[in-house]
């Protein structure tokens, strides 16, 4: 694996990865691998004949000072999970490599970015697009593979590449658990542990939620107000959102739910902020 902490380095990579006109896959991450993230990788593998990865803690997309400085991470366990899935190359950059200093130009899905997750962390999804944007000029791969656990973020880099007319496939791949039903994610780790034997609710929760949706003709108000009483019985959750919602546009969706819709989970632990998911269908 070729790791490049450079824009041009990376260049000079991807120009030899793709010369024999290789499909080059990619997976952005910010680091601190789990199988969610390996998950991805597979797929990528899977489908293509190349695989670049990135690893990033982008400070754009960070709403919280304290968030971004307790962003775990562990390079050479990184790079030695990289290594054995097989991925060519490893785009690595420093912040000051990646931002130009007196940069001012931003990717904003102008309605998508700012309704839930985005009303719970202003300025996140402005910070995703545009670091987004700037990996697919710097890699410009054919595909890139993003966690259906991140459902709005799948949502809004597939409207950005619609609206922006990248020549950029996106790939949702599906979301990986642990043996409880917790969804991976890296800030798994910063729970406590009465915080984390509780937090397997959000995908109980979503579990009856699927059982229960053909049996009961709820409309999305009373699904989302069980959901909520379900959730609201675990040991220190404090509940930011339950939304069910159009699961292509994530409009909100009132009364009898009649079409494919998402439900979208996000509930605090402690300074943790912990999310969910799961597409139903009527
Ligand atoms: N459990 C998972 N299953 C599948 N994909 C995942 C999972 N967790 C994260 N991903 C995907 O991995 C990519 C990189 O995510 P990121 O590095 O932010 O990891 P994360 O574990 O989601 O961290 P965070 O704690 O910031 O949510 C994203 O496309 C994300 O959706
Ligand atoms: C897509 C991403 C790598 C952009 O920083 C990040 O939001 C993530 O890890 O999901
Ligand atoms: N996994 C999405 C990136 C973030 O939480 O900032």
């Amino acid at each position: 694996m070729e790791i490049c902490p450079t824009k041009s380095d990376t260049r000079a990579a991807v120009a030899r990865l793709k010369a024999d006109g290789a499909v080059l896959g990619l997976v952005p991450t910010m680091g601190y691998l789990h199988d969610g993230h390996l998950m991805l990788v597979r797929a990528a593998k899977a489908s293509c004949d190349r695989v670049a990865a990135s690893i990033f803690v982008n400070p754009t997309q960070f709403d919280e000072a304290s968030d971004l400085d307790a962003y775990p991470v562990d390079l050479d366990r990184d790079i030695a999970l990289l290594e054995a899935e097989g991925v060519d190359l490893l785009f690595l950059p420093q912040a000051g490599e990646m931002y130009h200093p007196e940069a001012q130009t931003v990717v904003e899905t102008t309605a998508l970015a700012n309704v839930l997750i985005g009303a719970l962390r202003p300025g996140h999804f402005r910070g995703v697009a545009t670091v987004v944007t700037k990996l697919f000029n710097i890699v410009r791969p054919d595909r890139a593979f993003f966690g259906r656990k991140d459902y709005q973020q799948l949502q809004v880099i597939r409207t950005m590449v619609r609206d922006l007319d990248m020549p950029i496939e996106i790939i949702g791949v599906p979301t990986v658990r642990e043996r409880d039903g917790l969804a991976m994610s890296s800030r798994n780790v910063r729970l406590t542990p009465a915080h984390r034997a509780a937090a397997p609710a959000l995908n109980a929760a979503l579990d009856w939620a699927e059982r229960a949706l053909p049996q009961l003709p709820q409309s999305a108000e009373e699904l989302a107000a069980a959901i909520t009483s379900r959730i609201s019985g675990a040991a220190g959750a404090e509940i930011q959102s339950v939304d069910i919602r159009d699961a292509e546009t994530l409009a909100a969706l009132s009364g009898r739910i009649a079409r494919p819709a998402v439900i979208l989970l996000a509930v605090r632990f402690g300074d943790v902020l912990l999310i969910d998911q799961r597409v139903v269908t009527p």
